[in-house]
């Protein structure tokens, strides 16, 4: 089970003086239970290639497929996909607009073919996943919440529809440092709960936070794949392509040059600075 590309390619305006290239020969295959990171500065094609995987976009050169299932085969609903492939935009709370919280997250389980004991569990479930306490937040405004608190609203209500692979475009852009804290670790618990995530972003810091793999988009192409750790070793590399390294990484290698034995496998804040510590203290120096 898994999200698959091959040689996916695809072009803006074709034909057209204004063509762009905006993904240029993509395979990838993101397995069911991965948590991977897409990230590439501005322009790199993420947003074209999250949009092939729930066919908001279908693929015009190279092959996309869901679950084994091409995703252009006549017989396949794409109404399918979308329920299987949950896809929150950047800033997704734009798109709130019902007076209450449980009308929005609602919204998209009405469509289906369910009755309201299952719309109304599933509402419940979204919530809760994305913490909230259910009695405490559906009769609310979604307009009278904070700006984390809309955006995990919004994220409840792709998770209504019970997506089998969640992506995530972009999910702290805009938010203040305890909004992103609160959405980084809602995202860290959904994937604790069995979501498959892909998650979209600039931030070399929250990607180091979170994902398992990461894919380094340049100029439309996978320019690098790895795990954090290994994508990191070449700041070179990605300096070169306009990414930089989370800080913590680069104060790792400076410590390890300097003769202090750290372990540069640990990449969050709160983990390095643990093995710092550690560090000096073996060391005696604190
Ligand atoms: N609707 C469109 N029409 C024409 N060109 C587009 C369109 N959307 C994107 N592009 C171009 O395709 C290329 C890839 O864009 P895309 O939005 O996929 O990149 P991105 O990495 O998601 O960027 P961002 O981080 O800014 O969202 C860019 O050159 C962009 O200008």
């Amino acid at each position: 089970m898994s999200i698959k590309t091959d040689k996916l390619s695809f072009y803006y305006s074709q034909g057209t003086p204004f063509e762009t290239k905006a993904l240029d020969e993509v395979t990838l295959e993101i397995k069911k239970g991965d948590f991977v990171g897409i990230i590439g500065h501005t322009g790199s094609g993420k947003s074209t290639l999250i949009q092939h995987f729930n066919g908001l976009i279908l693929p015009e050169e190279g092959i996309v497929k869901i679950d084994d299932r091409n995703i252009k085969d006549k017989d396949l609903k794409i109404k399918l996909i979308r329920q299987k492939v949950g896809l929150v935009f950047q800033y997704p709370e734009y798109q709130l607009f019902e007076e209450t919280v449980y009308k929005d997250v609602s919204y998209g389980p009405m469509n289906l073919d369910i009755d309201s004991e299952e719309i109304d569990k599933r509402v419940r479930y979204a919530l809760e996943l994305v913490g909230f306490k259910f009695e405490d937040i559906k009769d609310k405004s979604p307009f009278d919440l904070s700006g984390g608190q809309k955006r995990r609203v919004a994220i409840a209500g792709v998770l209504a529809m019970k997506p089998d692979y969640l992506v995530l475009d972009e999910p702290t852009a805009g938010l203040d440092p305890a909004g992103r804290n609160e959405i980084l670790s809602r995202i860290r618990q959904l994937h604790e709960s069995g979501i498959t995530i892909i998650l979209v972003s600039h931030s070399m810091e929250d990607i180091a936070r979170l994902v398992k793999y990461i894919y380094v988009m340049y100029k439309g192409k996978i320019h690098m794949e790895g795990t954090p750790h290994e994508i990191y070793r070449d700041s070179e590399e990605l300096k070169k392509i306009g990414l930089g390294v989370p800080q913590v990484v680069d104060v790792m290698k400076a410590l390890k040059q300097k003769g202090i034995d750290v372990d540069t496998n640990k990449l969050t804040v709160e983990e390095a600075s643990e093995e710092i510590l550690k560090a000096l203290r073996s060391r005696q120096d604190v």
